[in-house]
């Protein structure tokens, strides 16, 4: 089976990465299962820029093809705020729940019909001495006015998706990792390769 190195240290990510990449016979490593790996400093104002930052680094540093995943939640009553912050919103040693709580505090004079926000996931593939392929996806839905559901991870409580009538954290995985940004740009991912003739799994 084919391995490839997801260079996160997201557990929640990790997890996604498995699920959806079962179906494409891929085994998913994470920098988690790398003792002594790096941080990457994402200094890009882009999720794509931050998104080939951290896949090109890994790649160079170990001579593996390696996927990064750059993403957050974009709010339009905030300007797009948190954006390629969404990690750090609410300080570098904060946690979701404090993310949210900021979030939602923030929005708290928003009226229901101005809450529209979207999930944006950027996935770039890095491998040794080739072009760095780029994709991005996007999920839609709405901010809602407190946590919803227990599943997914991240600000996922509190994103609400209008044409499910739930949390992003009320779908089951299977769910989740049908409608997500992070499906949309895999499956983006996915279809390139299938062009470029470079499948996942070699004969
Ligand atoms: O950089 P790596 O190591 O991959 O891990 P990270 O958690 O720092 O990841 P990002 O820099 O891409 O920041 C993404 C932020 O957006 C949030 N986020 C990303 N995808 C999400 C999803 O599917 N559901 C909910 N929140 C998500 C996540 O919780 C982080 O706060
Ligand atoms: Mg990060």
């Amino acid at each position: 089976m084919m391995k490839i190195l997801i260079a996160t240290k997201n557990k929640g990510k990790v997890k996604e990465f498995q699920a959806m990449f079962e179906s494409l016979g891929v085994e998913i490593l994470s920098l988690a299962d790398i003792e002594g790996s790096p941080d990457v400093e994402e200094t890009g104002t882009t999720f794509e820029e931050n998104a080939v930052l951290k896949a090109e680094t890994i790649s160079k540093e170990m001579n593996i093809p390696v996927i990064a995943d750059d993403s957050g939640l974009e709010i339009d009553a905030l300007n797009g705020k948190p954006g390629v912050y969404s990690a750090r919103y609410a300080g570098i040693h904060k946690s979701d729940e404090d993310n949210m709580e900021k979030v939602l505090n923030e929005l708290k004079e928003v009226k229901d019909s101005e809450r529209s926000a979207r999930f944006i996931c950027a996935l770039a593939f890095a491998r040794p001495n080739e072009k760095t392929i780029v994709v991005k996806g996007e999920c839609e839905g709405k901010i809602l006015r407190e946590k919803r559901g227990h599943q997914g991870f991240g600000y996922d409580p509190i994103f609400f998706v209008p044409h499910l009538g739930l949390s992003m954290a009320e779908l089951s995985k299977a769910e989740k990792n049908s409608i997500s940004h992070r499906a949309v740009a895999l499956q983006r991912l996915n279809n390139l390769i299938d062009e470029e003739d470079m499948l996942w799994q070699k004969p």
